[in-house]
């Protein structure tokens, strides 16, 4: 089983996969997470200079690398799968169309170069919905923004791309979309519910 977790930056990620994994592991079940970027990779260490403004990166360049990021660690999520964990990963391929598509990769050549790459596919996504000015105030409260946390415009657009994607079922219709701008123990009650695990 492949839950999902998606949502633009500060939506509360990272807070509700953390919460979710304590829940199954208090329920018996085993769990492994994954992360993209995944920083310590090869590829995620080169987002990492990016999304610092240490280096530019074209649209074209961060498709590639945050895709790549994924498909190193692909089979390992494949065998995590099959030997019975629930893998839960904070962002996955889908947050590389909403964003680079939002930039002006081409999305239909997207969805086709992540079909060929095969990556698994989730069970489930849970959509963290918020306005963009909610999120970046939320951001600017914990950390200093980097380059896509801190522009309200670009994150509407990748709103929009992640509707466009519910609204197409893609890459499943198993999408769960969740009001959080509400607080965090009523997202989790709401997610935890329609898992229904
Ligand atoms: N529902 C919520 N209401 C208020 N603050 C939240 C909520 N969810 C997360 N936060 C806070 O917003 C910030 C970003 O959350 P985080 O889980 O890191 O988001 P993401 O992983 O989507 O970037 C953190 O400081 C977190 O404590
Ligand atoms: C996974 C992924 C993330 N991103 C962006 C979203 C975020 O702005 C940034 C870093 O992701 P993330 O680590 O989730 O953000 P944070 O630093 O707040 O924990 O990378 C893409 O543009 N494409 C992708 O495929």
């Amino acid at each position: 089983m492949l839950i999902v977790f998606e949502g633009i930056d500060a939506s509360g990620k990272t807070t509700l996969s953390n919460l979710v994994k304590e829940y199954l592991l208090k329920k018996g079940f085993k769990v492994k997470m994954f992360s993209y970027p995944n920083y310590a990779s090869i590829y995620g260490s080169i987002i990492k200079l990016f999304l610092e403004s240490k280096i530019d990166l074209a649209y074209q360049e961060l498709f590639f690398l945050y895709i790549l990021d994924m498909f190193r660690e692909k089979q390992e999520v494949r065998e995590a799968i099959a030997s019975g964990n629930i893998v839960l990963i904070d962002r996955y391929y889908t947050s590389t169309i909403a964003y680079q598509c939002s930039l002006g990769f081409n999305y239909e050549i997207a969805k086709k170069i992540i079909e060929y790459l095969d990556m698994p596919k989730p069970n489930i996504i849970i959509y963290l919905d918020v306005e963009p000015k909610i999120a970046i105030e939320r951001k600017i409260k914990q950390k200093v923004p980097d380059v896509f946390e801190r522009n309200m415009e670009f994150l509407g657009n990748v709103r929009r791309m992640y509707w466009k994607l519910i609204n197409e079922g893609y890459p499943i219709k198993n999408w769960i979309v969740v009001d959080a701008s509400k607080n965090i123990d009523e997202v989790f009650n709401i997610v935890i519910k329609a898992l229904n695990i």
